[in-house]
């Protein structure tokens, strides 16, 4: 006897799509009540920090020297101790990974840095290809790149305005180049989340432009969040959705950017000895 056949059709009602039954997706990046305390005779570097991470947002990260924006980077790929808290990266608990499961997260961090750290000898091609390293299984048995990962890799040298440039060792390409190439790396990894750690402070302002400009639109366009850390306000309140200022390892500034104005982000950096750049 069929069950189906003697199935009733379903002709009930479609359930109503809309605000009311839409959940909002959880975040990216979760963390809660973080503390940070590289060892126990050092001081608290990071205080109490909540903060969460959505697909598709900018988030500009402020603070003076010395104030936690690299331990708070850190803190999500497992190079900083986590004393208290919790850090979420997607799925994964940062603070109970173990060390075997620390290359896979890593997997799903992009990161982008300061003095780019890219291999200067290597193609740009090859170097936006050892993004895929992180994930398993990327080299085929003669030990070379699969072929999806190479168009692939081409694909995103186009989408940050290099592919002209693929095959040229990458220490002959400008600051800017190469910054591009490690945003290229990044999105190789396919990752849950795009670290930039003061990505423009090598390069000279127009260029910081382009590059932050190309890092939100990835955001916007990827659904990927991008927390990046910067010195300059203007570029801040430029190339931002939100804002969050640290001090002291303390978050005393968290916003929408357009709703703070300059003043109220330079509280950041109140009775600070140190010049902030213009
Ligand atoms: N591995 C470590 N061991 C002990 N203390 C550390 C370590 N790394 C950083 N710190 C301390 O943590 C504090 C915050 O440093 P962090 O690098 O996170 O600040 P930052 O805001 O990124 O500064 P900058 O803008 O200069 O890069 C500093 O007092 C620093 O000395």
């Amino acid at each position: 006897m069929s069950i189906i056949a003697k199935a009733t059709p379903i002709t009930a009602t479609p359930l109503p799509v809309g605000p009311s039954l839409a959940r909002p997706a959880p975040p990216r990046i979760h963390i809660r009540d973080l503390t940070v305390r590289y060892t126990p005779d050092t001081p608290v570097v990071l205080d109490g920090i909540d903060l969460d991470l959505h697909a598709g947002e900018t988030v500009a990260l402020l603070g003076s020297s010395g104030s936690g924006k690299s331990t708070l980077m850190k803190s999500l790929t497992g190079f900083a101790p986590i004393t208290s808290g919790t850090v979420h990266v997607g799925e994964v608990d940062v603070a109970r990974v173990r060390p075997r499961q620390l290359r896979a997260l890593r997997a799903e961090v992009g990161q982008v840095f300061q003095q780019f750290n890219l291999i200067g000898r290597l193609s740009v091609l090859t170097n936006v290809l050892a993004g895929s390293l992180h994930r398993a299984g990327p080299l085929n048995a003669l030990g070379t790149f699969r072929g999806a990962d190479r168009r692939r890799a081409l694909e995103l040298l186009d989408r940050v305005g290099i592919a002209h440039k693929a095959s040229d060792a990458a220490r002959t390409l400008s600051g800017g180049q190469q910054q591009r190439v490690a945003i290229a790396r990044a999105l190789m990894q396919d990752p849950t989340v795009i670290l930039a750690d003061e990505p423009v402070a090598s390069l000279d302002p127009r260029m910081s432009r382009v590059v932050l400009d190309l890092l939100r639109s990835i955001s916007r366009d990827e659904g990927i969040p991008v927390l990046v850390s910067l010195h300059v306000l203007p570029l801040a309140m430029d190339h931002s959705d939100r804002v969050v200022g640290l001090r002291d390892g303390r978050v005393v500034v968290e916003g929408r950017t357009a709703d703070l104005d300059a003043e109220g982000l330079a509280t950041v950096y109140e009775n600070d000895d140190e010049e902030v750049e213009d």
